[in-house]
């Protein structure tokens, strides 16, 4: 298990007190990101990767283009989503996520402050901020009004150069403390996505194992399903 310094376990007595005592948490979900790069075929890949088994949120995480770009490519995606009561998350941007009207956006160390994030679109989309391997980044997250945290990489990723790990322990002690729902993300798998499961992640976030599954994205969700519907021990 990962060591924490002093510094990392600072917590202000206000968050602590809107967060008080774990209670109930619902069965752990799929969180489905993007491939980094996709074409106007891609929805028919969606729509087929959301039909096969069930998804809490799709988030659009597309690299290296800019915003206009991703709005003429988001509509079609956000539709799909909107049909199957699929979460449609922005990665990145507040302000494209704020001009598609997108029902969250995910933010990571640099992409932006969740405080602004809230003020330029509510209350009730949901803002993700990623926190890497850090229980101090996640209590400031969730201080500064976060819908989730997420941790990782926990497996190594083919998807993105990952520069922090993090250990399975980290989300059993998140979701023992705290209420606020944490992401498991990077090389997940349907193969080794259990003890993230058995650890207390809410959702596990997913991307080349569904878009590059040799049997098509709609198997690579169809995959999860038995791991999904595992116990977990912090419930
Ligand atoms: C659910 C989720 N968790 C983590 C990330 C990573 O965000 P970030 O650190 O900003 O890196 P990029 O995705 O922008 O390359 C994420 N996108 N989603
Ligand atoms: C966005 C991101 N952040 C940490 S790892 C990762 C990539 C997730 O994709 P994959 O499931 O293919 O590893
Ligand atoms: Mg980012």
């Amino acid at each position: 298990m990962t060591d924490f310094t002093d510094d990392e376990l600072k917590i202000s007595p206000d968050f602590a007190a809107q967060f008080g005592q774990p209670g109930f948490r619902p069965a752990c979900q799929l969180y489905l990101i993007s491939p980094p790069s996709i074409d106007v075929r891609f929805a028919d890949s969606l729509a087929a990767a959301l039909d096969a088994g069930k998804v809490a949120a799709f988030q659009l995480r597309l690299k290296g283009i800019d915003d206009h770009a991703i709005a003429a490519l988001a509509e079609p995606l956000q539709r799909i989503c909107a049909e199957r009561d699929v979460a449609f998350i922005i990665n990145d941007s507040i302000g494209l996520a704020k001009r598609l009207g997108a029902d969250g956006v995910h933010l990571g160390q640099g992409d932006g402050d969740p405080r602004d994030a809230r003020a330029q679109l509510g209350p009730k989309v949901q803002i993700g901020v990623t926190c890497h391997d850090s229980r101090h980044l996640a209590m400031e997250a969730g201080e500064a009004g976060a819908d989730y945290v997420a941790f990782g990489a926990f497996y190594p990723s083919t998807t993105k150069d990952a520069r922090h790990f993090a250990d399975p322990a980290l989300l059993g002690w998140w979701t023992t403390v705290f209420e606020l729902p944490c992401v498991a993300i990077g090389g997940i798998t349907a193969e080794n996505a259990a003890p993230l499961v058995a650890a207390g992640a809410d959702f596990i976030a997913v991307s080349s194992a569904v878009w590059q599954h040799p049997d098509g994205p709609a198997a690579g969700v169809a995959a999860f399903a038995e791991v999904l519907g595992q116990s977990r021990t912090s419930a």
